[in-house]
């Protein structure tokens, strides 16, 4: 089969969070089955572009409103990532460095979708399925079906993955007329509770839904930033796929970025040379337990608790914990954990930014890792960890439920809890101090949850699957 991803992400050409590794890997894995992969996304500025050879394979013109815009799609000459990479240039809009954060962001991913559309449309053949990711492509599946334009596509089944509910990518209904025209009287698929919702039009619009796993797709039903109704009404064409791993990129027997490799029968060793450099070059004191949180610092991560979370478990266990925490996102929480640094040195630091690198060498030689997220649709995070044999402390929700159990239960080897509330923090901290302790257990949690079988065969079957099940 032949299946065309469209997204505004992907490892490594440009990456924010998880959608740029899913999107960077599940390809990859569809091509190494034997499918043909394409991933279109559009050409930031980025240093991948400048690090590779590209060929021109098409240019055309396409139209925004009353805009009229020259579009290039370039190819990746040597199919490097195990898939065909296609970028989309358009002058003005995404020659861009960053991905997202601009004014125009609403303009520049409708023109992305509108370029892709068109250039799709100018094919002699129909690819088998196109597959959308997120808010940033989810017009195409309304756009291929009711635009008189690209009529012909509208029998090309469409998929729409739903990485995260919580952006929908809302604008006012002046921008309904940047879209290629269609029948007025099916405005109302583009609109919900009373503005133009792209996630929501692509619910309605694509053949199949699919979110990234089954807890959260079961947690949709009620929290989906207000989707809540419309996801009830299409469950019948939704399905939860667990993201994998990518274990060519995650792997401690391989990884470039890591400081000593291992696997899980020198773990104990393996991460305690990891541990010395990263304490080293963070300035922590090696031999308390290492609590590491890595993520994008905004609310759904919970990461407005981290400060006070962080300070209460310092000052009750007394310099016999530390906390590293790597991630940048809202202003006031960056500059709450900057300023712990200062009555903390040896048991708390901070590096605020993205450093892909720096991510690879923390998972490697962290202890624990702390996801307290109010909503995690999968989190990849939580898999990294332990494949890198770091014991991941997780709120109960969505993705983080179906993959990490508790130490407390049968054959457990996690830490699970209820709440993202500092209270509930720093008592998983203390279950983590406790368990640090008793060595032969933080090694049998590490052996076991190394072997764990977080690759993406699996998933890629059951997207197949998906795909199989809409030919006619
Ligand atoms: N400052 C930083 N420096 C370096 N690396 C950083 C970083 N901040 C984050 N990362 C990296 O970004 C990725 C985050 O992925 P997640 O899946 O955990 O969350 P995200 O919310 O972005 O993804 C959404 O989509 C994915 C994919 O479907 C779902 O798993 C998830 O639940 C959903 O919220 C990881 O690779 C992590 O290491």
């Amino acid at each position: 089969m032949e299946i065309v991803h469209v997204s505004a992400e992907c490892y490594p050409v440009a990456k924010a969070g998880g959608l740029g590794d899913v999107v960077g890997a599940l390809p990859k894995y569809l091509s190494k089955s034997g499918h043909t992969a394409k991933v279109v996304m559009p050409m930031y500025r980025t240093k991948f572009l400048y690090q590779n050879e590209w060929t021109v394979d098409f240019k055309g013109r396409g139209q925004m409103g009353s805009f009229w815009f020259d579009y290039t799609i370039i190819r990746e000459k040597h199919d490097k990532l195990g898939f065909h990479l296609y970028l989309v240039d358009i002058n003005g809009l995404l020659d861009r460095e960053k991905i997202y954060g601009y004014g125009d962001d609403t303009e520049r991913f409708i023109a992305f979708q509108i370029a892709v559309t068109d250039w799709i449309n100018h094919w002699q053949h129909k690819p088998d399925v196109i597959h959308c990711h997120d808010y940033h492509t989810a017009f195409i599946p309304f756009i291929v079906k009711h635009s008189y334009q690209y009529n012909r596509l509208s029998d090309i089944p469409t998929v729409l993955t739903i990485h995260n509910a919580q952006y929908q990518g809302w604008m006012g209904w002046d921008k309904a007329a940047l879209l290629p025209v269609f029948d007025t009287w099916k405005a109302g698929l583009l609109e919900w509770n009373k503005t133009i919702n792209p996630l929501a039009a692509g619910i309605k619009a694509a053949w199949k839904v699919t979110t990234v796993s089954w807890s959260y797709l079961e947690e949709m039903r009620y929290h989906a930033n207000g989707l809540e109704k419309l996801l009830e009404y299409e469950k019948g064409k939704c399905a939860g796929i667990l993201n994998g791993i990518d274990t060519d990129v995650w792997n401690p027997e391989t990884d470039p970025f890591i400081h000593t490799h291992y696997n899980y029968s020198n773990v104990d060793a393996g991460k305690e040379a990891n541990k010395r450099q990263i304490c080293q070059e963070f300035e922590l004191e090696q031999h308390n337990p290492l609590v590491v949180f890595i993520g994008r610092l905004v609310g759904e991560k919970a990461a407005d608790i981290l400060p006070d979370a962080i300070l209460s478990s310092l000052y009750s266990l007394q310099g016999q914990v530390n906390f590293l925490v790597l991630g940048n996102g809202e202003p006031h929480v960056e500059w709450q954990l900057n300023q712990l640094k200062e009555h903390f040195p040896g048991n708390y630091n901070v590096f605020i930014g993205y450093d892909e690198a720096l991510s690879h060498r923390i998972y490697a030689g962290a202890d624990f890792l702390l996801m307290p997220s109010r909503v995690e649709p999968c989190g990849l995070n939580q898999m990294y960890a332990m494949k890198y044999g770091t014991v991941p402390m997780v709120r109960s929700t969505g993705g983080l439920k179906d993959t990490v159990t508790d130490m407390g239960d049968w054959q457990g080897w996690g830490i699970r809890f209820n709440h993202a509330s500092a209270g509930d923090v720093s008592y998983s901290v203390n279950r983590a101090v406790d368990v640090f302790a008793d060595k032969k257990q933080m090694t049998a949690m590490r052996t076991h949850m190394m072997q764990i079988d977080h690759s993406w065969e699996h998933s890629v079957q059951q997207y197949v699957d998906i795909y199989q099940s809409l030919k006619y």
